[in-house]
This record gives C-alpha cells, structure tokens and sequence, in this order.
C-alpha cells in the first residue's frame, strides 16, 4: 500500500496573498523532509516546492530563511510544540508538523510580525484538503506559542540534549568530550558567515568589501544583505564564497605552478578553482553532471581553467599518475550543520558507516593515482571519525607505501587548537567563535596530508 504522503491532494493556496507562496514553499520543503523522504537536502527540497510557485528572489529567500530557521531549532520548536498539543507532536502527519514547525520557527526565530505568521499558517491549513478541519488547532497553537514566547525561550535549555538529535549528541559527546559538544550544539544556533577565497589582493578586496581578513587566509563577511552577486568584484571573479575551513584543505596541499593534480571529487569547484588559481593543471571530476555544470559557470566566471572530466572517480585509468591529489569525499556533512541545519535531522547512523566505505574505496584509489613521491590530501566536512581520523589509521596500515606528514601550527597561521594528536586538521564549528559576533566559527572539516613515498 502506498504512504498516505503519496495519495496528498496538493492544497489549493491564493497566490494574491502576500507572503502566502513563500510560505508554502517552506512548509512543503520541510513536509518532504520530515516525512520518509530521507537523504534529500534542504536545498534540493525546496527546489523541489519551489517548482511552479515562480517565487521572487525575495520570497524564495525568505522560503528558505522559514525552512532553514525551523531545522536550526527543531528540538526546541517540537519540545514548545509538544507542551501545547493535548497528543503532543502530530507523528506520521509530516504536513501537519510542518505547518507547526514553520510557524513556530517565524514567530521564535524570525522578524516576522505575529499575526502574519499566524495568519498566513491558518490560510495554508484551510487551503489543504487533509488539515483544512484542524486551522482551529493551528491557530489556537501558534497564537499561544506567540503569547509564550519569552517563557518558550527561557525554558530552551541545553542544545546538545534538548536540540541535537541523540545519535549525534552521543557521538560528539564519545568523540570530542562533553564540554566541546556542547560548543558544537552551540555554535549550530549561531548563523554562519560568508567567507570567500581571493587569490590575488587580499588586502585591497578586504578593504572594498568591508570584511575581516582571517590570519587563515580567507575574508571574512559578517552580513550580507543582497545577494553575494550584487557585491563588488563578483562579476569580474576577483573571489568566491568558500568557507575559512573549506579553503584549508587546498592550502594543505600547497599545488605550485606546472604541477599536474587531480580533484577527484570536485563540484561546484571551489577547492578546483584554489588548485588552478595556484598556477596547478588540474584535472577536476565528478560523478555528477549537473553539479560540473555549475563548477563549469564558476571557473568560467573566475576566469581559470581546468579539465573537467564527468567520471565516477573509481573507474578512473591509472595510467599516468598525477603530482598530488585531492580528495574532498562525499561525506555526511555533519560538519556544515552552522549552514545547513537540516542535516542534523535528516541524516543518521547508517549513512555514515554507508558513506564510510565508500570513502575508503576512494581513498584507495586516490592512492594509486598519485605517483610516487606525490602528495595526497584527504578531506571531508563530518565531525564523526569514521570519516575522519578513523578512515586515515585504516588507510596507514593498509597502505605502507604513504605516510602522513603531520601539520605543524606554522602551517595554520598558529592556530595549533586546529591540529589534532594525529597531526591532521580538525575544524569544529565552536573555533574562532566570537571572531565577529553572529559570524564567528568554521565549518567542520578534516583533512589529512599523505606522502606517497618516492
Ligand atoms: C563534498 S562534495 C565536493 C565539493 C567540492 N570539492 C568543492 O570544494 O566545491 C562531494 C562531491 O563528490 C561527488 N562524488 C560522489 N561520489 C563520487 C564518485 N564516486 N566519483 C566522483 N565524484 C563523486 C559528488 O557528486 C559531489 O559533487
């Protein structure tokens, strides 16, 4: 029998209303995502809604501020939820919960006047035919939740136990020790800015631009209040939006001008377009046409080059060995949840030990294409081990041929807090918190410098 999500009459909104799409949009997005359809990204999810709603730029930003602002604080919005509800949180009603969840998440989160946010969520239940009985419930729910407010938010209490799921409280707890995951969950409620790599005149962009110059390297953004395109040196590619910590794997690297280097997995680009900016010759492949479509408009619009080869990575040829390799892996992408919030709450156990072995098989082909004497970075944006130190150990006792060259502080501008006992980099969300306010932390990354030896 098909789930009951399958045989959902699509509700019939008034697109006249103001504000009424963008609504919709974020309650459909966080519908799929809430419901059984697992694995799909916010991004995508709301692409997905998105279809057919010809959303303005405006709108679909604040579509997407709803469904982003309801993942950064589920825990919390379901806990306010649950006390409000006589049969607490609706199960198994992933539209329903959404309607909620979104409207909560305005009236806590977001600069959203009350009664909008109330009104346009009743409108949206009355325009479905599934929920259209239940706007009284939604309206008397949301309308408390606005009353309460400020005793909701004073009861949030903890993030790593009341808005962390508990897989990935348990680990952090196991991996990082309690009083660092509990900077992590709390980093995940902060916002996080926009960085951007500039490969040439460092001083004078930050300058133009009004940004932070980070000793790691990148400029830094505390606000951006258009859209990045609008600002000064977009259109003539004088930078791009790369987090400070996503930017360090490359640096790791170090690839000079003439050397031959693969980016095994390198959509949309921004490591492929640090590696060619280096003066490298890069070879950049992805499994995935559409995203090299995009890393295709992202060089072109910098200005650099790169052969870009549409592959899966493992059924590449081994023939002609390259200089150095990156390998930026498909990963769970625990450590970009400051960004994408959703990924707490839609990714689990399984995936990772999936995704595990799937790096481990990259790895080791990584391994065979970088020549001996070459050098080979490994990297991911998770915080769990399996993806991270784990798969190195693993890698070193299987592969004696290479050995990792262990990262000293002098290579990180001194920041010793982000080389772990292995001498690889670990990034955590809670780093260089309170650099700018809202827009301190760093993604979460790990990487690995590997020598194959000669
Ligand atoms: C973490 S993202 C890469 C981000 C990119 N390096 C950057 O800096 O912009 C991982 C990429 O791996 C690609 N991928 C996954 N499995 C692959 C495989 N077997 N071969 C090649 N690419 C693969 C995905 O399509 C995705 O674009």
């Amino acid at each position: 029998m098909a789930p009951p999500h399958n045989r959902r009459t699509p509700p019939a909104f008034d697109p006249t209303v103001p504000g009424l799409a963008a609504r919709h949009v974020a309650r459909e997005a966080v519908a799929t995502l809430l419901g059984p359809a697992r694995g799909l990204a916010l991004e995508d999810a709301l692409a997905q809604a998105g279809r057919g709603a010809r959303l303005e730029p405006g709108e679909a930003a604040l579509a997407r501020a709803i469904a982003t602002a309801s993942f950064r604080r589920l825990g919390f919005i379901k806990a306010a939820l649950a006390a409000r509800l006589r049969d607490g949180v609706p199960k198994d009603r992933p539209h329903l919960l959404a309607l909620l969840v979104t409207g909560a998440a305005q009236i806590l989160d977001l600069a959203v006047a009350d009664h909008a946010a109330v009104d346009l969520s009743v409108r949206l239940t009355k325009a479905d035919p599934q929920l259209q009985h239940l706007a009284p419930l939604v309206n008397a729910v949301l309308r408390r939740i606005a009353r309460e407010r400020e005793a909701i938010r004073a009861q949030e209490g903890d993030p790593l136990t009341h808005n962390t799921p508990d897989w990935l409280a348990h680990r952090w707890r196991t991996t990082y020790g309690e009083a660092a995951a509990h900077r992590i969950a709390i980093a995940h409620l902060e916002g996080a800015a926009v960085d951007l790599t500039v490969p040439r005149d460092l001083e004078t962009w930050a300058d133009r631009l009004g940004g932070l110059r980070l000793d790691l390297g990148s400029i830094r953004l505390a606000e951006v209040r258009d859209s990045v395109a609008e600002l000064p040196g977009y259109t003539e590619g004088a930078w791009w939006v790369q987090d400070a910590a996503a930017a360090l794997p490359v640096r790791l690297l170090a690839p000079g001008p003439g050397e031959r280097v693969a980016d095994l997995c390198a959509a949309p680009g921004g490591k492929t377009a640090q590696i060619a900016a280096a003066g490298a010759t890069v070879t950049a492949v992805d499994r995935s046409a559409a995203r090299l479509e995009r890393l295709g408009r992202n060089l072109e619009r910098l200005g650099l080059s790169a052969e870009v080869v549409t592959a899966d990575a493992l059924e590449l040829p081994e023939d002609a060995p390259f200089d150095a390799v990156l390998l930026d892996a498909p990963c769970s992408a625990t450590g970009t949840i400051r960004r994408h919030p959703d990924v707490a709450w839609t990714k689990n156990e399984t995936d990772v030990i999936r995704l595990a072995g799937l790096q481990r098989r990259l790895l080791d082909k990584a391994a065979r294409l970088t020549r001996p004497g070459g050098r080979l970075v490994y990297c991911t944006c998770s915080l769990e081990p399996e993806e991270g130190g784990g798969q190195i150990a693993d890698f070193l006792n299987r592969n004696p041929d290479f050995e990792r060259i262990a990262l000293t502080p002098e290579r990180l501008a001194g920041h010793a807090e982000l080389i772990d006992a292995s001498g690889d980099l670990r990034t955590l969300p809670s780093h260089l918190a309170g650099g700018t306010g809202r827009a301190g932390g760093l993604d979460g990354f790990f990487a690995s410098l590997l020598r194959r030896r000669g």
